[in-house]
């Protein structure tokens, strides 16, 4: 039976057969992956369900191996110059690789007796293939579960929460038959990372880039000269006719698609590219080659998937009808939650928000250490950041100012420049598209043999400590320990800025973004990889399959754009299954605005609800954040509290009733509609026509505020950003909904449902018990600033009326400053900022 717990080496997975999903089968909002799958149900298989036969076809392809190719590829003793590179030729073919080279290739010479004995007992053979490889002391359950598909010659797609270990799902393969395993990936640089670490564990592989004008490694590896071939979906497209000769005459064991979530338009990281690999299934089935008495098994592997997702995956990819869907909680126990407000456009914020950090790392070091550090990119750019810097600064509290501030801040200066440019997009955002948008490389990495230094035997154990079973209640009274820190930021600049800002506070750390030159790129991962850094501030270029054990901090500084992209860039902590700290720092008073991107109108429309979930999730004051996550995937937590996230640490703030401000709230809206279209019936305001007709008589959740204030002199003073924390809690109370097309992350334009007009005509008796939300406390927190304190001039401004009338008044006003000449501006500038600002509101004021 599946426990609700990590998928440590004592966990167990969930699987199922594709074929068990009808076509009306709709897959139910949570998976309970105890008892009931998305699709169906399902009951924990055992291996043994999977074991068939193998018949003759693990050694049918040694009959069809053209001898020259077979034998100079496999072993030493045949091999061609080609075949197998001297370290001087790979040194010079590998050249922008600055990574070592190793000083040895290990011929896979073993890998055909291994073939040859594939059988029944793969398992026993694969766990002792672990220990010699990888020093781990067995597979873990899913793993199992999901070789155990392989060797069925089932498709399979793994739904495996990160660092789980999904990757030795597709590496094992390779080491169980002798046969090519060929890994399909989103990113050069986690490609880069796995061959490095497969060359440590003495296992042969390569990366093909399709930028690459020296094609010696990829006819190489189409020799079947490497165990495994790592290449992306265009790289892939190019080499069906190669594959499949290779498939002939060496051997395909598996195709893997790693970060499978990149196949689904409904995704995070959508790349078109990934969205034709339906062609593996179509290209490498028996019915299509005529030497394949099995279709290559294709194994699809994420940790960030929702039902849709997955479901939009399954079809996608064209997997076989039996395909098998191998689950594991996606639950991570070591994982610490934790939400702070904080303005993070403004650089002033980082004092306040990173002293902690600076702290962690000065105890262990003297300033002086770090900052005689030399060649780094943080310092060519300081030039850049001070205009970044000027930029970013903003004092204004009100949401349209900060709006306008941040696009100010990426370069935006007047609307018509607001429009999404490309030059826009190339300087400010990772927007990776392919995987070459990294890099453009091809690498090979042969295996370092295990004889050499460190020979590991089976009662050798790398030093690799096995991530610690589930058990959230182990990690409660656990502090951290030392170890790096990731930092996430939406933009380029940012990573730049405050990189600089941690070094001159004496903490090693680097910028990370894929506009960056290559040469520091590599350096930043060596050096992160070798603890030489301790922090590194990165976009998302440094996100997705990461692997480094002790990576103890994970802070995002910046609303993320989803929470798959959170999710997905929190697992990069604590992999080595000690706590770890995963903090989101987000401005709680502004809406998140979606990063530019070119989107279709469907995509914008996904995009803005994957924005508005975190945004949600960020808002959230009452229920555990590991609940909300794992949930949001899907998945049921039974446990209902992780323990550990700042929501069970602290507790929810106090229940209110918010009958009185429910009430009137619900009344506005009930008055506006009345004015309206006379007698408003349920139907009538539910119809999609009702809100494009009248879009200019909409009522706005501003004006709603405003008609508030007005009427009720209990809430003159109150802050427009409570009133859109009840919002969203009456919409989820189903009282109301946007109105009309209107598609954003916080409601807008409030219509009432039949729910919210029952609960009018009922005299609205009830109570309305609620938690009030991140943004409903902060406001409560902040200096009043008295409604009435404005006088009328105050109040004007928040009637929508007047406040067109007085804009139309300033910009006639602005007219002849422009023709101001030298000698007034000159005595405007002498002004001090406070005498300009009351000069300015005396004349508005008349
Ligand atoms: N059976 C095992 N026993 C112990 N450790 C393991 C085992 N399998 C994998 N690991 C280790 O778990 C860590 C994470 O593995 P891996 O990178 O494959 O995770 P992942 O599931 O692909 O995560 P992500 O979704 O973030 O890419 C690695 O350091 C790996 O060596
Ligand atoms: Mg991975």
């Amino acid at each position: 039976m599946f426990t609700n717990s990590y998928a440590g080496s004592s966990g167990e997975s969930s699987c199922l057969n594709c074929s068990t999903m009808g076509k009306n089968a709709r897959p139910t909002r949570k998976r309970d992956i105890s008892s009931l799958h998305p699709f169906g149900h399902l009951r924990q298989s055992s291996i043994l369900d999977h074991l068939q036969p193998m018949g003759k076809s693990k050694k049918r392809q040694t009959d069809n191996i053209p001898e020259a190719t077979t034998s100079g590829a496999r072993h030493p003793e045949g091999q061609s110059e080609v075949q197998r590179p001297h370290i001087e030729e790979m040194s010079e073919k590998s050249h922008t690789l600055e990574l070592s080279v190793p000083s040895y290739c290990l011929p896979p010479v073993q890998k055909r007796e291994e073939e040859a004995e594939v059988g029944p007992d793969w398992d026993q053979k694969a766990n002792s293939l672990l220990r010699k490889h990888f020093g781990y002391s067995g597979l873990k359950s899913f793993q199992k579960e999901t070789l155990g598909a392989w060797f069925a010659h089932q498709d399979c797609l793994v739904l495996a929460a990160t660092g789980s270990g999904k990757s030795l799902c597709f590496q094992i393969p390779a080491l169980l038959t002798g046969k090519v395993v060929v890994v399909i990936s989103p990113l050069i640089s986690l490609m880069h990372d796995q061959c490095l670490k497969l060359a440590k564990h003495g296992i042969s592989a390569c990366f093909l880039g399709s930028g690459q004008p020296d094609n010696s490694v990829e006819k190489k590896a189409m020799n079947g000269i490497y165990s495994i071939i790592y290449v992306c979906p265009e790289t892939l497209l190019r080499l069906i006719s190669p594959l499949q000769r290779l498939a002939e005459n060496v051997g395909i064991a598996l195709f893997a698609i790693d970060e499978v979530h990149c196949v689904s338009k409904w995704g995070h990281d959508f790349r078109p590219d990934y969205r034709r690999m339906s062609v593996l299934r179509e290209s490498f089935s028996s019915s299509s080659l005529d030497f394949l008495k099995f279709d290559i098994p294709i194994m699809a592997l994420t940790a960030t998937a929702t039902d849709h997702v997955r479901e939009d995956i399954l079809k996608s990819l064209k997997l076989s009808k039996d395909a098998k869907i191998v689950l594991t909680t996606f639950f991570r126990p070591n994982l610490k939650f934790s939400i702070m407000h904080s303005r993070t456009s403004s650089p002033s914020s980082y004092v306040k928000d990173f002293q902690d950090l600076v702290k962690v790392y000065s105890n262990k070091k003297t300033t002086k250490e770090s900052s005689g550090r030399t060649g780094s990119v943080t310092e060519d750019l300081e030039d850049s950041l001070e205009d970044s810097d000027s930029m970013s600064d903003t004092s204004n509290v009100d949401e349209q100012d900060d709006e306008l501030s941040s696009h100010r801040k990426m370069g935006f200066s007047t609307s018509k420049e607001r429009q999404l440019s490309v030059e826009f997009l190339e300087d400010d955002f990772d927007d990776i598209q392919t995987a070459d948008d990294f890099d453009v490389s091809c690498g090979e990495f042969c295996g370092t043999p295990l004889v050499d230094g460190v020979q590991l035997s089976e009662s050798t154990e790398l030093p690799h400590p096995t991530p610690q079973p589930a058990e959230s209640s182990q990690y409660v009274s656990c502090s951290l320990e030392q170890g790096p820190t990731i930092i996430y930021v939406p933009t380029r600049k940012q990573t730049v800025a405050i990189a600089k800002y941690l070094r001159a506070k004496g903490v090693k750390a680097e910028p990370y973004h894929a506009a960056l030159p290559k040469s520091h790129l590599r350096r930043v991962h060596k050096e992160f990889h070798e603890d030489a850094l301790e922090v590194v501030v990165a976009t998302i270029a440094f996100g997705m399959g990461i692997d480094k054990l002790n990576v103890r901090r994970i802070i995002h500084y910046g609303w993320p754009q989803s929470l798959e992209a959170y999710y997905q860039e929190a697992g990069r902590a604590g992999r080595d299954g000690k706590l770890a700290d995963c903090t989101l720092y987000a401005n709680l008073s502004k809406i998140p605005t979606l990063l530019p991107n070119k989107r279709s109108e469907e995509q914008k429309k996904n995009a803005y609800k994957m924005l508005a979930d975190c945004y949600r999730y960020g808002m959230n004051t009452s229920i555990c954040r590991a609940k909300v996550l794992v949930e949001y995937f899907g998945e049921v937590f039974h446990q209902e509290r992780c323990m550990t996230c700042d929501v069970c640490r602290n507790g929810p703030p106090e229940l209110q009733n918010m009958k009185a401000e429910a009430n009137i709230f619900m009344q506005v809206i009930a008055a506006h509609y009345k004015q309206q279209g006379a007698e408003y019936s349920y139907d009538d305001l539910i119809g999609g026509d009702m809100g494009t007709s009248r879009s200019s008589e909409r009522l706005t959740l501003r004006l709603i505020v405003t008609k508030i204030r007005e009427h009720s002199q209990q809430f003159l003073a109150s802050d427009q950003l409570w009133w859109r924390g009840l919002a969203r809690l009456m919409q989820d109370k189903g009282f109301i909904r946007e109105g009309g097309n209107m598609i954003g992350v916080q409601i807008k334009c409030p219509e009432p449902t039949n729910q919210g007009l029952k609960y009018l005509e009922s005299g609205m008796e009830q109570d309305f018990y609620a938690y009030p939300e991140a943004d409903m406390l902060l406001s409560a927190t902040r200096e009043q600033q008295p409604f009435s304190s404005f006088s009328e001039w105050g109040k004007g401004w928040a009637d929508p009326e007047i406040r067109k009338q007085r804009l139309a008044r300033r910009r006639a006003f602005k007219k002849p400053r422009k023709s101001r000449n030298r000698k007034s501006r000159k005595q405007s500038n002498s002004m001090t900022v406070k005498e300009r600002i009351s000069a300015r509101l005396s004349k508005w004021k008349r």
